[in-house]
């Protein structure tokens, strides 16, 4: 298990980190999630050693580590730019971190093929790595990092460089890879899609504050702040309140007539913008295209959340 106990960071007079008190368990893995600059990779830093918390203190497996040296911490990263070295092939970047550790190049050399199997990648084995496609280099980024059997995986948008279909495949990977291994791992990232569908937890980030800590699903049914929602992706967010999805129905009757303010075309449906009389400019999505003005809509208030501000803080 890997754990921050009241990590406080500031760089001049930003505070970066304040309290943070955060931890994830073995083969889980824990997205924190915030806007540029709220944090997020000073968080991965101070975990790595590569940066140093004013206060605070970082346990790996039921150790205290925070004054251990970033190499001794058994700690491996992913980077969003994979950060392969050039000037090696591709199964001498997989080796690289255990030839680092004394191990015989044959022996290195085998164990790097065994995970470039694992990763469908042997029959890229002695290709350099510009012959290499986006995922493919992020797949022996992958490898490289799991070869030294760390302790801990930090992943730092290692997806955000890589197309839809490629990214949800290498999630997947990275998921049953920890889970087999029992490696806890922190993504950090600001596309709630992807903490929801890779983490079991999410940790929502901003201004150096936790603002919000669950599981995907207990996060995007009760956003406890505006902020929070709109960190979440949510739609219909106002400062007092969110009407999730599922609240908001389109009917022939039961309902307020609302103004179609506009339809677009999106690639499964159609996004609509509508004027509710009580609740305002509203957005929902419809199976086709709404070629009314005025259409009924009904919404179930039992399920809008209210927010109350500073719940947290
Ligand atoms: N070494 C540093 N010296 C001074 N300020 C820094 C340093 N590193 C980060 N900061 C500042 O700390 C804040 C948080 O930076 P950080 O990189 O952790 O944010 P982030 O959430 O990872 O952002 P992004 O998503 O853009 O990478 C920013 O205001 C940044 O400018």
């Amino acid at each position: 298990m890997f754990a921050f106990k009241s990590i406080t960071k500031r760089f001049g007079q930003t505070m970066v980190a304040e309290h943070i008190d955060l931890q994830v368990e073995a083969g889980e893995i824990l997205a924190i999630l915030g806007a540029s600059g709220s944090g997020k990779s000073t968080l991965l830093h101070i975990a790595a050693g590569l940066q140093k918390a004013d206060s605070g203190e970082v346990w790996l497996n039921g150790e205290n580590i925070t004054f251990r040296q970033p190499e001794k911490r058994e700690i491996a990263m992913m980077f969003q730019d994979f950060a392969l070295f050039p000037h090696l092939n591709v199964w001498q970047n997989v080796a690289f971190g255990v030839r680092l550790r004394g191990v015989g190049k044959a022996a290195a050399r085998e164990q790097a093929q065994n995970w470039l199997a694992k990763l469908n990648l042997s029959h890229a084995a002695n290709r350099t790595i510009a012959q290499l496609s986006g995922g493919e280099q992020q797949r022996v980024a992958l490898a490289r990092a799991l070869i030294v059997q760390p302790k801990l995986l930090l992943l730092d948008e290692p997806f955000s460089s890589l197309d839809t279909a490629l990214r949800q495949q290498l999630q997947q990977e990275i998921i049953a890879l920890i889970r087999e291994y029992h490696i806890p791992a922190l993504l950090v990232s600001h596309d709630p899609a992807e903490a929801a569908l890779t983490a079991q937890h999410i940790a929502l980030l901003a201004d150096g504050r936790i603002i919000q800590y669950g599981t995907p699903a207990e996060l995007f049914r009760r956003p406890v702040s505006a902020q929070a929602a709109r960190l979440l992706g949510c739609l219909n967010v106002s400062e007092s309140h969110y009407i999730p999805p599922q609240a908001l129905e389109w009917t022939k009757q039961d309902g307020e007539n609302c103004a179609v303010l506009a339809c677009f075309r999106q690639p499964a449906n159609w996004r609509v913008l509508i004027m509710h009389p009580k609740w305002g400019e509203l957005t929902f999505f419809a199976n086709q295209f709404i070629e009314q003005s005025i259409i009924c809509i009904h919404i179930d208030e039992s399920q809008i959340v209210p927010f109350h501000t500073n719940i947290l803080r």
